[in-house]
């Protein structure tokens, strides 16, 4: 009787071992559904329970920990380490930011703007290539993720090129001018909740703020996807577009970047 219960326990206890540490990380690996499921409503919140700590804060706690205070290269490749092997989150990832890296070089921008801010990850990414006077402003509705991410900023030592304004993109954006002085961007990253993409870059065409030439950049366009953003940039003659084939952040699903360039 007793052989026979711990046979049970010991097999129950293998399945799981094996479900946990094999079957579903594989699975959500390579599966778009599986990934955010699991990523986003299962781990995150069982992890919220059980550190009584939100995923921003601990993303924090990791940077301060290992990071070397002062280097964003250290920041960054401390998160990546981080969301690799610890706990997932929506960073642009290492492999999108590559992308993201070679678009900021390749532009040099005067003037940028980031949609959607998150713990500060892509802030950093692009702020650390950013020629001399140049000031990328990020904007982020969430106040604990700003509170976060301003901290991981400051931790990189950035802070004296990044502007961090707390509030919704569609109200902030028609106040840009009046803010910060700015006429128009030459570089916009998009990447906050990707039903807001279309109407922000209709909002930003509507104030002026973009001028020929100008490059927006916009992450998730498969996963989680932005198929009416995607037929607009695509499709119309304002625009000259491409996508550049990746994957979601850590993991193997197809995801990309687009990359428009408005014509005027
Ligand atoms: C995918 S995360 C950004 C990740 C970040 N760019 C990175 O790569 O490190 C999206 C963020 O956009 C913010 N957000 C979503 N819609 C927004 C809006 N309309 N205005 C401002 N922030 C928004 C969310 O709170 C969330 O923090």
């Amino acid at each position: 009787m007793l052989l026979s219960f711990l046979a049970l326990c010991c097999g129950g206890a293998a399945v799981l071992y094996v479900l946990y540490s094999w079957l579903i990380p594989a699975a959500v690996q390579y599966n778009a559904w599986l990934a955010l499921l699991w990523h986003d409503a299962i781990v995150e919140r069982a992890l919220n329970i059980l550190t009584r700590s939100t995923r921003p804060q601990r993303l924090l706690r990791a940077v301060q920990k290992k990071a070397i205070k002062g280097d964003p290269q250290s920041v960054i490749s401390t998160i990546d380490y981080f969301c690799r092997h610890s706990e997932w989150a929506m960073n642009v990832g290492d492999e999108k930011g590559a992308i993201l890296d070679s678009v900021v070089c390749e532009v040099s921008p005067s003037t940028a703007l980031e949609l959607g801010t998150y713990c500060g990850y892509s802030t950093v990414r692009i702020a650390r290539l950013l020629p001399p006077g140049t000031k990328l402003i990020t904007l982020e509705f969430n106040p604990d993720y700003a509170a976060v991410a301003r901290q991981i900023i400051e931790y990189s030592g950035l802070q004296d090129k990044i502007c961090l304004v707390e509030g919704a993109s569609g109200d902030l954006i028609p106040k840009m001018q009046e803010l910060f002085g700015i006429k128009t961007f030459d570089f916009v990253f998009l990447d906050h909740w990707k039903d807001r993409y279309l109407p922000d870059i209709k909002l930003l065409e509507e104030c002026q703020l973009l001028r020929k030439g100008s490059i927006l950049l916009a992450d998730n366009v498969i996963c989680p996807g932005t198929p009416d953003y995607l037929e607009y940039v695509r499709n119309s003659p304002r625009y000259e577009s491409k996508y550049f084939k990746s994957h979601l952040e850590y993991t193997k699903v197809e995801d990309g970047l687009e990359k428009s360039v408005f014509l005027g």
